[in-house]
């Protein structure tokens, strides 16, 4: 329900599915804001750390969050009055957690916040959403937001995508405040599909650090990362400018250069010569970018997109290379050009 607080601004009943780490850094910044904010999450342990301690003991132990979020594991009244409901839950989880509060979306604002591909549908987060809810307003929200920053309150900015003008200013306001900066965009697919494939390029970089790349490796690294994955996006509809942006440019350098990037840890343990299972149970938390690596190479085979690092990590990762071999590999292939998508 919407109130009007002593400031004038509006307060808004925020709903957030999902407890980890960055569902509680947005009902952190959400409640920081004065808004009344519900998380959801399944384990009743940790409702309580955050109803009764302020801190999610699981996911960011060593943060204390604003004292007025209320934590449930009841959906359907996390939803029940909600004005604006965030949803950060792997992408795995997306649709059966969509399809878990069902009509209790209907009619509202519902933002993914989700950086990930779905297996078999290569569907993105906002089209589940489409297809399983029959009238919502739908945005998505993503750029270089590393969870435990946020709640450091390290100054971040983030990008607000929608077709819905007033959805993305609603945002805005909601969540702008001294230390967290909403930019919007319209190019909802760019924005989402940047979120989801930067990750394949975390796990490169982890790799590369691992293995000690200099600064002109990791340079080139991050340079042919960004044209290779604008050249699969703009393949499939993305407007190329979206990765100049802080969702594309913006969120591949800090994931890329970031050992608190989870997709990045998993990369740097394959580079210390452990295997894709250690390197999981050892992160314990979602590294969206393995099974993003997945659909994506299987899709870039199907368009015949030309992706030499997705090439060289997919045989790494599912094909049993060595991890030697990936530089090597990304190297061999033909010489392109440095900017493809010149003016003129
Ligand atoms: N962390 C970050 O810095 C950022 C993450 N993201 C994206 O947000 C999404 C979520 O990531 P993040 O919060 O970091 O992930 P975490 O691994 O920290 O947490 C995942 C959360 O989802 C819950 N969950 C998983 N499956 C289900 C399910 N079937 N039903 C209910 N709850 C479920 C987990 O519950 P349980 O603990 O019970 O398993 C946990 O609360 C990812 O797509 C990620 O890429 C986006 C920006 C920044
Ligand atoms: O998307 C993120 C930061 O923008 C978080 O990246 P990881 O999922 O690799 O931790």
């Amino acid at each position: 329900m919407m109130m009007t607080p002593n400031n004038g601004s509006k307060q808004y009943t925020i709903a957030i599915l999902g407890g980890g780490s960055f569902g509680t850094a947005l009902s952190d910044i959400s409640a920081q804001n004065g808004h009344q904010v519900k998380l959801w999450m399944r384990s009743e342990e940790q409702v309580k750390g955050i109803n009764q301690d302020h801190i999610n003991h699981r996911y960011l132990p060593d943060y204390t969050i604003h004292p007025s979020v209320q934590a449930s594991t009841d959906i359907q009244a996390t939803l029940s009055e909600a004005d604006l409901v965030l949803i950060a839950i792997p992408s795995q989880s997306f649709r059966s957690v969509v399809q878990l509060a069902g009509n209790a979306l209907e009619g509202k604002m519902v933002i993914s916040t989700t950086k990930g591909i779905e297996p078999e549908t290569f569907d993105l987060m906002s089209e589940i959403l489409f297809e399983e809810l029959a009238s919502i307003r739908v945005g998505v929200l993503s750029g270089p937001n590393l969870a435990k920053e946020i709640v450091a309150k390290a100054v971040t900015a983030t990008v607000i995508a929608s077709e819905d003008a007033e959805l993305c200013e609603i945002v805005q306001k909601v969540l702008h405040s001294d230390y967290f900066r909403v930019y919007s965009n319209h190019d909802v697919y760019g924005v989402e599909l940047a979120g989801a494939l930067k990750n394949i390029y975390a796990i490169v970089s982890g790799i590369g650090a691992a293995m000690g790349m200099g600064e002109n490796t990791k340079s080139m690294l991050i340079t042919r990362s960004l044209a290779e994955m604008s050249r699969f996006a703009v393949k499939l509809g993305a407007d190329p400018m979206t990765f100049l942006g802080l969702a594309g440019v913006g969120d591949l350098v800090a994931t890329c250069t970031s050992s608190l990037s989870r997709n990045f840890r998993v990369g740097y343990a394959l580079g210390q010569g452990k295997s894709l299972t250690e390197a999981e149970a050892e992160l314990g938390q979602v590294a969206e970018g393995v099974n993003t690596l997945r659909q994506v190479r299987q899709k870039a085979v199907e368009l015949d997109v030309y992706m030499p690092i997705v090439e060289a990590l997919h045989k790494v990762i599912f094909e049993d290379f060595d991890v030697s071999q990936l530089v090597k590999g990304m190297m061999l292939r033909e010489q392109k050009t440095d900017v493809e998508f010149m003016v003129r």
